[in-house]
């Protein structure tokens, strides 16, 4: 099938395909008398599988504030000496896969702000969806720029603001109401964390306590079992928290909007030991895996999960039909996806290199095979290939979420709709691209179903985005024919420009 848009062939898009990206992983910690850098790094190891182009650490110390930042994985990036020479009583930390910007030193986090005398680390996981407008306003008023990220301009923004105001509350609270989008932010200044999330809450945070009246935010409760600090709640829409000397105070910085907390998360980027909303991802994606044997069974010898996230939802499927269920599938983890050259030859080897058939278990055999999500159709083209090649008899794939028809705009690296192999085939057409005996998806009824009861961005599946998509930043990104729907309109103060916003502040009081 031909790229109308760019002329490409649909199996060679971009240089990257292989697989849907995760995105990023962010965490805070307030300890004083603690090794606060070393605890970061811990947390961070249990939140890279959220991203791993890169890593960085930023420590206040009481004067200032000390960043250190590089590409790769935080194991490769940190040693114990780094970690010891970074003594303080706060810190964040951030590992990225770039859904902005480039994939570059400069746009590794924590982002460091220095304007005025405020000095501010800033670690963000999300997407803006008018950074642009808000850089060339701060360019426009003096403010250099290192990289061409959104996360630097929230960073330099809030650092604008604070200097003007002379209040660093004042600070991220005018930042709020301007950026628009998916943001889990977490903000280190050389006495005091901050922490806030967009007002729909589309990207996760929560806050955990360690025994000693520490405190600790992170993107996933993974995160806070690492260094035995216990979940104490979400971070809430709209909501900035401030730990400090002063204990933790709490603050709704913006009206919080229609929740919409990012539903992919539960089909695949978080850990399956996290907790949301009392219930851990695994038991979620397992009751995925029963809702889908429910809407679409098979009569097969066996169910096989695509590892990692396929595995509990091939469980749930296999238990609701008395199947047997069984490893098929074996991944190499040592596998960096920087290794993967861009051709589609190297791709699919790629994918080999990555995952390998079990013959034992699968020749003669008529197999389930379940994974969370199709996304450009990559992966599962390579597996069915290879458990045919490994003697299955029949590949029936059933997948635990709906078809990804939509970009997401909010912190997920499938922005360009033409890479979604679901937007141009319906699944018969899928089912034959992957070279499957039968396909089905879950339904958005039978996914709901399977998740706590919130409000949820389904955006990638509907095309209903929570947050208004700017036609400047969404401009090329949707095929002909698609429409997508706008949920709520910016606020006010985001379509004012910096310096309107700090004049209406001054009216105001
Ligand atoms: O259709 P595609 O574009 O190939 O993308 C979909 C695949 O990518 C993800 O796996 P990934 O290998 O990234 O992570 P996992 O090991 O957590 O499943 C996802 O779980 C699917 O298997
Ligand atoms: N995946 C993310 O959350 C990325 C954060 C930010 N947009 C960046 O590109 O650095
Ligand atoms: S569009 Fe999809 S991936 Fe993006 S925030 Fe919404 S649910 Fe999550
Ligand atoms: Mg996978």
């Amino acid at each position: 099938m031909r790229d109308e848009r760019d002329g490409l062939d649909f199996d060679v898009v971009t240089d990257d395909a292989e697989t849907i990206h995760e995105e990023c992983g962010v965490f805070g910690i307030w300890a004083p008398g603690r090794d606060v850098a070393r605890l970061t790094y811990f947390g961070l190891r249990a939140l890279q599988h959220r991203g791993q182009d890169s890593a960085g650490i930023a420590v206040g110390d009481g004067q200032t504030v000390l960043v250190r930042k590089d590409l790769g994985l935080c194991g490769q990036i940190f040693s114990d000496a780094d970690l010891a020479a970074m003594p303080g009583k706060v810190a964040v930390g951030h590992v990225r896969y770039g859904t902005s910007g480039a994939r570059s030193w400069e746009a590794a986090q924590p982002h460091l702000s220095t304007i005025g005398d405020v000095i501010i680390a800033l670690a963000h996981n999300g997407t803006l969806v008018n950074s642009d407008k808000l850089r060339l306003e701060l360019i426009r008023l003096g403010v250099p720029f290192l990289s061409d990220t959104d996360s630097e301009v929230a960073a330099k923004l809030i650092g604008y603001f604070t200097e003007q105001t002379s209040h660093i509350r004042e600070g991220i609270r005018n930042a709020m109401e301007m950026i628009e989008g998916g943001y889990a932010m977490a903000l280190v200044r050389e006495n005091a964390l901050y922490a806030f999330r967009d007002p729909h809450g589309i990207r996760p945070l929560v806050l955990g306590k360690l025994d000693d009246d520490s405190w600790v935010v992170a993107s996933e409760t993974c995160a806070l079992d690492i260094i035995g600090a216990k979940f104490q709640r979400q971070v809430r829409p709209g909501e900035v928290i401030r730990i400090s000397d002063d204990g933790v105070v709490s603050e709704q910085a913006v009206e919080p909007r229609a929740c919409a907390t990012c539903i992919f998360e539960h089909v695949y980027f978080a850990r399956p030991d996290s907790v949301v909303n009392g219930r851990s991802v695994y038991s979620m994606r397992y009751e995925m895996g029963r809702q889908l044997a429910r809407e679409a069974p098979a009569d097969v010898d066996l169910v096989i999960g695509v590892p990692d996230s396929g595995l509990p939802p091939a469980e749930g499927f296999a238990h609701e039909l008395g199947l047997p269920f069984g490893e098929g599938l074996i991944k190499n983890r040592y596998v960096a996806r920087t290794f993967i050259a861009p051709t589609q030859e190297m791709r699919e080897m790629g994918v080999r290199m990555k995952l390998n058939a079990l013959p034992d278990n699968v020749e003669g055999k008529r197999i389930v095979m379940v994974d969370d999500s199709i996304v450009r159709g990559t992966t599962s083209k390579q597996i069915v290939r290879m458990l045919k090649e490994a003697g299955a008899k029949e590949v029936h794939v059933r997948i635990n979420c709906p078809e990804v028809k939509w970009p997401c705009f909010y912190g997920i690296d499938t922005a360009v709709q033409s890479q979604l192999i679901s937007a141009r085939k319906d699944p018969e057409e899928v089912c034959d691209f992957i070279g499957a005996d039968s396909l089905a998806f879950l339904s958005l009824e039978g996914l709901l179903r399977s998740v706590p009861t919130d409000g949820y961005c389904d955006a990638c599946y509907t095309g209903r985005y929570p947050v208004e998509i700017p036609p400047a930043f969404s401009a090329g990104k949707f095929l002909d024919g698609y429409e997508p729907q706008n949920l709520s309109r910016a606020s006010r103060a985001s379509r004012m420009q910096i310096e309107d916003v700090l004049t209406s502040n001054e009216e105001d009081e």
